[in-house]
This record gives structure tokens, C-alpha cells and sequence, in this order.
């Protein structure tokens, strides 16, 4: 560690890192779905142990030292191991892996010429579960969880193919087999890509108004499409995964089953376990850097994923008598592979937008293998993030995949050619409808301003614009939409009003029959005069919900002022703008995107053709009829002070009531401001309900 921390510095740095870790621990092992990269958990892990070598001192009762994932998540019962289920340390150097086998010597304190039989095994990227067999017979299956106490998945468990139901005779009475579940690469691509299309499935219909759960998760790589599938609460949908279970060690046992390791991996196989087969008795720890280097080689040809090496003390005696020290047996290590690297140019960066309109930056790189995949693009999240590791176009770039899907640029070669290369400038322009794009303050994404008239949006634009709580256009939800979009009868709101031109087109679609078109045609007619609170949220314009919009309908009451006072509204320090600024409800960043909507000619263009199309009613002939004020006739008097007579006046007529100057039996609300005179009083003498200044806002404008 080059850096020399105080003692209260220390203690403060333990204290964050016990909590940030126990987070990820929790994402990862229990939510399946961590925030980072391993390698960059590891480097915390590594952190923390530095800190705590150098404080020994300071090491808290929560250490991460001592704990192993993460405890059973709701949902699951409880199953509590016969024996702990524990981690493995690790080492990545010859160095570390001879001080293993050195400690070993010292524990048991053998000579250094005794032979020190070893099992090695791949370690496989799966999650470890524990099996327990009674008489012979599978009865319980749990995920390791917190080292103690795991989430019991016997029925998911069940479901796997390679899990043997029964051992045969002779087995204890009672044992304990544990194991790794994984997926191979394969059926983890295979699945990784029936989530993506169903999530956008989800999306799509979710855009439509459909409210729809968050279960639909995209795994990361095969460990956590693994985790992800046999945790789940209904065992039908583990079934339909592929999972596998390599079984490799024992937790509680009658009696014991092999005097060495080696021997009681015979004894798996001969229960119809699968037991790795590249495992391998090794002579002794000398062995072990071959066989390392040999595991490397096959790896890529594997069809599972593994991390590293796990070497095991053969003799179960010994293993007995060195027992355990914090997380992790003292009788065994994992000498783990480094993450792999490679290295490549980057010979362009493209943006891609999606469909909301973000400004993802893509890596272009000169092919390269890394991780046994040919690798060609990288994703490198966003422009900050392109800054801080100052990454300009024809870098040699380090590139990293640790078992991730998704590859990560993790720094450049910083030379003279690299300084004399120009920075990257991120474009302030779409690059697919060339409006410009903005970043809002405190966000890290830049995003298309051009929402109706980017290609990249329409179609979200589209599905959106159609649905319930905006224009609700019977018979147009997201399937249609799509079909209209793709076949290019449909591209801006304003072409779904002139589908009717398109009428032979559609007739020849199979399942559009005659009655299904002119009841679609009827319902897009229908919704010509359109309210202009639904007009304005059916647009999409970032931030404007249903809400926002109904602010903005009463505020300016017809499209034709609130499209004026947006253009003014351009211009910084305007009446408009400050108009825009003090409606109650709309914040700087709501009135910021409206802004920069109404900066983009072609939106205002788009937006023109749009509304002589769908020509939105103005806001008082629509919001009569659900109003508190609606058909009512209200009397002011006093002095207002939150807004003038006038504009009090406006609100309740755009609201549907009728405003007289005196009060009679037939007022239904008098409202009554400060030094309210003669009408207050007659008010109460004819028993008509009064409202306070607040009281009529509360009821008036929400
Ligand atoms: N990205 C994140 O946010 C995040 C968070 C927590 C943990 N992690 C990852 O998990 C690791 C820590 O998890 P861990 O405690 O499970 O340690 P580990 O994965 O480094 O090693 C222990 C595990 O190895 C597995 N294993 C595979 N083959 C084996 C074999 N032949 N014999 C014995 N065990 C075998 C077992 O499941 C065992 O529990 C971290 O190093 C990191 O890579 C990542
Ligand atoms: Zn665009």
C-alpha cells in the first residue's frame, strides 16, 4: 500500500469498506446482481486486508475477513448446514501458492522432504449448494448463504438432471455433498439472449401503459444466470434452465467416507456424481505450477467457466488436524487466473442512442482475443468516464474481461503518440437526427433533444404517444405500432392521423380484415380535438408526465399560447421564461426540458404538423366537467394575495365555473381575500359556503 494512513484515518476507511463490501456481497450473492466487476470487488477485499495488516488493532467485529456471502434471502426457508460452508483464500503468485504449502509444513510440522499430496481442481464459476443425503436418500438442498445457515432449494434442486436422487449402497447414514452449479457457456448465451428479447418485449408493452413487474433480469455472466435460476421461489421456472452440478466435497458425515480426498472423489463418481475430470492427484505442491499453466491452456476450450485452481491436502487426516482460520480452510487455497487482458487499438468511437434517446459511447477496436472471445467492441458508459481515463481515438488500449459478457476498457498506454493524438470530444449532436443533445445538470447521460423526429426514439415515441393515459387510441397498442412503424406507414404522431391514406395498404395485411381498419381509422378520428393536458403528455418530452402536463394545460389553456410562450420562453432571463419558472409545480429542470424541446426547429416543426392534425382542444372546454368548480357560480372578494383578481377569475372559469360580482342565494362558494367587506357578510347571511384564499388554491390549482 503506498499511501500512509492516520490511525483515525484507518478506522474511518475500515469502517466504509466493511459497509461497501457487505453491499456488494449482499447484490451479489443474494439479489444476484452485483454493481461491479470482481476484480474491482477484489481490489476492495485486497484494500481492506492491507489496512486491517497494518491496524491489526482496528479490525472491527464485522471484518469482511471473517464473513462468507451474504445471508438467506426472504422467501426462501431456512436450511442451517451440519457443518459451515466456508470460502477459500487465494493466491495469484508462485510466491503465494509456496508460503501455502510452506504454512501447511509448519502446522502439521513435516519435514521438507516429505511428499505433500495434493488434489487440484478447476474452480468452477458456479454457486456452491450443500446436499443431504439420509439413508442413502437426497432430502435437502441448500445455497451456502451466510457460511451457516443457507435458502433451502430442494425442489429446485430436483430439477436437475445431474443431481442423483439416491446413492448406492454403501454411503453413511447420513452426509453432507457439496458441489458447484453452473451453466455452461452455451445455454448462458442461449439465455442471456431470450432475456434480452423478452425485455424488450417488456419495455415495449410497458411504454403502452401496461404495468408490469421488474422480473425479467439479463444475467451478466454464466455464475449469475446460475445464482439467478436455481434461486428461484416457483421451481418450474428453474426447470426450463439449463443448470449442471459438478459435486467436489463433503460438509457433515456419519462416518467418514475416504482417508483422502482422491478416494472420495472416486466415491462421488461411484455414487453417479459428476466430479470434474481434469481433477487430479498431484505428487506433491512442486506439481502445481504445470498443472496451473495447463488448466490456463484449456480454459478457453472449456465449455464452463472457471476462475482459477483449487488445491486440496489429499490426506483427510491432515486436513482434520489443520482445521480452519477466519472464512477459510487452512488445508486448501484457490490460486486464481489473473483477469485476462489483452491489448488492441481503438480505432473509433461510435454513439449509439437509445431508444429514450441516451448517447451510449461504443469502443471500435482492432479485433483482439481475450477471454476466449474475439472481442471488437467495449462499451465505455459515458463521456466522464471517457475523460477520466483521457481515452483518444487510436490509443492502444488495455482491455479486461473477468468473466463478464460485456468487455472493459480499463486504461490506455499513455505515450508521446497518445499526447499528440487530440482528446475525444464527445458530440453535442445526435448522430442519428443531428439535433442537438443536452446534459442536465448533475446527470452523467447526454441525451437527443429531437424526440419526435429522431429515428432512434419514434418508435418508443410512437407506442407512448398511443397509449391509455395519453392520446388512448383504441386499438393502437405497441404490437401495432410496431408493425405500422416498420412497415414505414408511420413514422411521427402526426402520420397515425393520416393512416387513412394508407387504407389499401393495410387491407392486404393478413388479420386486418375490413371491420378491424375502419374501427382502428374510427378511433384515431375520435381522438381529433384531444384534450390538451393528454396532448401535451402524449409528446413524451422528457419529465412532462401526466401531471406536469395537466399543469401546463390549466397554466397556458390553449396549444396555440403555450407554443408561443415555449419559443419565447428560449430566450434566458424573458418574461416567458420567468413565467414558465413561477407555475407551481414545474421546477428549473422540468422548464429546462421544455426549453430545449422547443430550442429544436424540427420538433417545432414536427409539433405544428401534429397538432393541425390532432387540433387539442383548449383547456376550459375540457376541464369543465370534473372540476370541483365545474357548472358552480363563485363570487371573489377581498384582496388575493398569491395572485391577482384577475387571474383568479380565469382559473375558475377555465374551470368550469361562472364568475358574478354579488353574492345571492344561487353563489355556490364566495372566496374571501383580505378586507372583505359587505359580500363576506352576506354570504354567511344567506348560509353560502365561504373559502379561504388557501382553501380555494388547495381546491383550484392542487
Ligand atoms: N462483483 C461483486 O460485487 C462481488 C461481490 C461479492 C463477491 N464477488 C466475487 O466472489 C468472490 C468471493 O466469493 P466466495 O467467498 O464464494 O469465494 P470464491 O468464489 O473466491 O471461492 C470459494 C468458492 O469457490 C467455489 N468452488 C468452485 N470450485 C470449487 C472446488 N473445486 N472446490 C471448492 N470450492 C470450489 C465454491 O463455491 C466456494 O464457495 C470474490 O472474489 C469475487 O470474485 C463479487
Ligand atoms: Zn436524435
Amino acid at each position: 500500500m503506498s499511501e500512509t494512513l492516520t490511525e483515525a484515518e484507518a478506522a474511518a476507511e475500515l469502517e466504509r469498506l466493511a459497509t461497501e463490501i457487505a453491499r456488494h456481497d449482499a447484490l451479489y450473492h443474494r439479489d444476484d446482481a452485483p454493481e461491479i466487476t470482481d476484480a474491482e470487488y477484489d481490489a476492495l477485499v485486497r484494500r481492506n486486508r492491507d489496512i486491517e495488516a497494518q491496524f491489526p488493532d482496528l479490525i472491527r467485529a464485522d471484518s469482511p475477513t471473517h464473513r462468507v456471502g451474504a445471508s438467506a434471502a426472504e422467501g426462501f426457508a431456512k436450511s442451517r448446514h451440519g457443518v459451515p460452508m466456508l470460502s477459500l483464500d487465494n493466491v495469484f503468485e508462485p510466491n503465494d501458492f509456496a508460503d501455502f504449502a510452506a504454512r501447511i509444513r509448519r502446522f502439521l510440522g513435516l519435514p521438507a522432504d516429505q511428499a505433500l499430496p495434493l488434489v487440484a481442481e478447476p474452480k468452477i464459476d458456479g454457486l456452491s449448494i450443500n446436499l443431504l443425503y439420509e439413508n442413502g436418500r437426497f432430502t435437502r438442498g441448500a445455497t451456502r448463504g451466510d457460511g451457516l445457515e443457507g435458502e433451502d432449494v430442494t425442489a429446485n434442486l430436483l430439477t436437475l438432471a445431474s443431481l442423483p436422487r439416491k446413492l448406492a449402497a454403501p454411503c453413511p447414514a447420513r452426509i453432507e455433498i457439496r458441489g458447484e452449479v453452473y451453466m455452461t457457456r452455451a445455454d448462458f448465451l442461449a439465455f442471456r439472449a431470450l432475456q434480452v428479447a423478452a425485455l424488450a418485449a417488456r419495455d415495449a408493452r410497458r411504454s403502452a401503459g401496461e404495468k408490469l413487474g421488474d422480473n425479467i433480469v439479463v444475467p451478466v455472466n454464466p455464475r449469475n444466470a446460475a445464482a439467478g435460476s436455481l434461486r428461484q421461489k416457483d421451481a418450474r421456472v428453474t426447470a426450463g434452465r439449463a443448470l449442471n452440478l459438478f459435486a467436489y466435497a463433503m460438509g457433515e458425515a456419519s462416518e467418514a467416507p475416504a482417508a483422502t480426498h482422491a478416494e472420495f472423489l472416486d466415491r462421488l463418481r461411484a455414487w453417479g456424481f459428476s466430479v470434474n475430470p481434469l481433477s487430479r492427484l498431484l505428487p506433491n505442491e512442486d506439481a502445481a505450477a504445470d498443472f496451473q499453466a495447463e488448466i490456463a491452456t484449456a480454459r478457453p476450450a472449456l465449455d464452463y467457466e472457471i476462475d482459477g485452481v483449487v488445491y486440496k491436502l489429499n490426506d483427510l487426516a491432515w486436513q482434520q488436524r489443520l482445521g480452519f482460520v477466519g472464512r477459510a480452510p487452512r488445508w486448501a487455497t484457490a490460486w486464481k487466473f489473473p483477469a485476462e487482458q489483452a491489448r488492441t487499438v481503438l480505432l473509433n468511437i461510435d454513439i449509439q442512442v437509445g431508444r429514450t434517446g441516451a448517447l451510449t459511447p461504443r469502443a471500435i477496436m482492432e479485433p483482439v482475443a481475450v477471454g476466449g472471445v474475439v472481442v471488437r467492441h467495449a462499451t465505455l458508459h459515458n463521456e466522464d468516464e471517457i475523460a477520466r481515463k483521457d481515452i483518444r481515438i487510436g490509443d492502444t488500449v488495455i482491455l479486461q474481461r473477468a468473466g463478464d459478457v460485456i468487455p472493459q476498457i480499463t486504461g490506455i498506454i499513455d505515450d508521446n503518440a497518445h499526447q499528440a493524438r487530440e482528446p475525444y470530444a464527445f458530440p453535442t449532436r445526435c448522430p442519428i437526427c443531428h439535433s442537438h443533445a443536452i446534459r442536465p445538470e448533475g446527470e452523467v447521460v447526454r441525451r437527443c433533444t429531437g424526440g419526435l423526429i429522431c429515428a432512434a426514439q419514434q418508435q418508443e415515441r410512437l407506442i407512448h404517444f398511443a397509449s391509455r393515459n395519453a392520446m388512448d387510441i383504441e386499438g393502437l397498442g405497441a404490437e401495432n405500432i410496431i408493425a405500422l412503424h416498420a412497415a414505414k406507414l408511420v413514422a411521427t404522431p402526426a402520420d397515425i392521423f393520416r393512416l387513412a391514406n394508407h387504407r389499401d395498404t393495410l387491407a392486404t395485411w393478413e388479420g386486418w380484415g375490413n371491420r378491424k381498419i375502419t374501427k382502428l381509422l374510427d378511433a384515431i378520428e375520435a381522438r381529433r380535438g384531444v384534450a390538451l393536458e393528454r396532448f401535451l403528455f402524449a409528446l413524451g418530452i422528457r419529465r412532462i408526465g401526466a401531471q406536469n402536463a395537466k399543469l401546463l394545460a390549466r397554466h397556458y389553456g390553449s396549444f396555440e399560447h403555450w407554443r408561443a410562450r415555449m419559443v419565447d420562453a428560449r430566450i434566458i432571463g424573458s418574461e416567458a421564461r420567468e413565467e414558465l419558472g413561477a407555475i407551481q409545480g414545474i421546477g428549473p429542470a422540468i422548464a429546462q426540458e421544455l426549453v430545449e424541446f422547443a430550442a429544436e426547429p424540427r420538433n417545432l416543426e414536427a409539433l405544428d404538423d401534429l397538432a393541425a392534425e390532432a387540433r387539442p382542444a383548449p383547456a376550459t372546454t375540457t376541464a369543465t366537467t370534473n372540476t370541483a368548480f365545474a357548472n358552480k357560480t363563485v363570487v371573489f372578494t377581498g384582496t388575493l394575495t398569491t395572485m391577482t383578481r384577475d387571474e383568479a377569475e380565469a382559473i375558475a372559469e377555465r374551470l368550469g365555473a361562472k364568475v358574478t360580482k354579488s353574492v345571492s342565494k344561487k353563489t355556490d362558494y364566495v372566496i374571501i381575500g383580505e378586507d372583505a367587506g359587505s359580500k363576506a357578510a352576506k354570504a354567511t347571511e344567506l348560509g353560502v359556503a365561504t373559502l379561504t384564499e388557501a382553501e380555494w388554491r388547495a381546491m383550484a390549482v392542487g
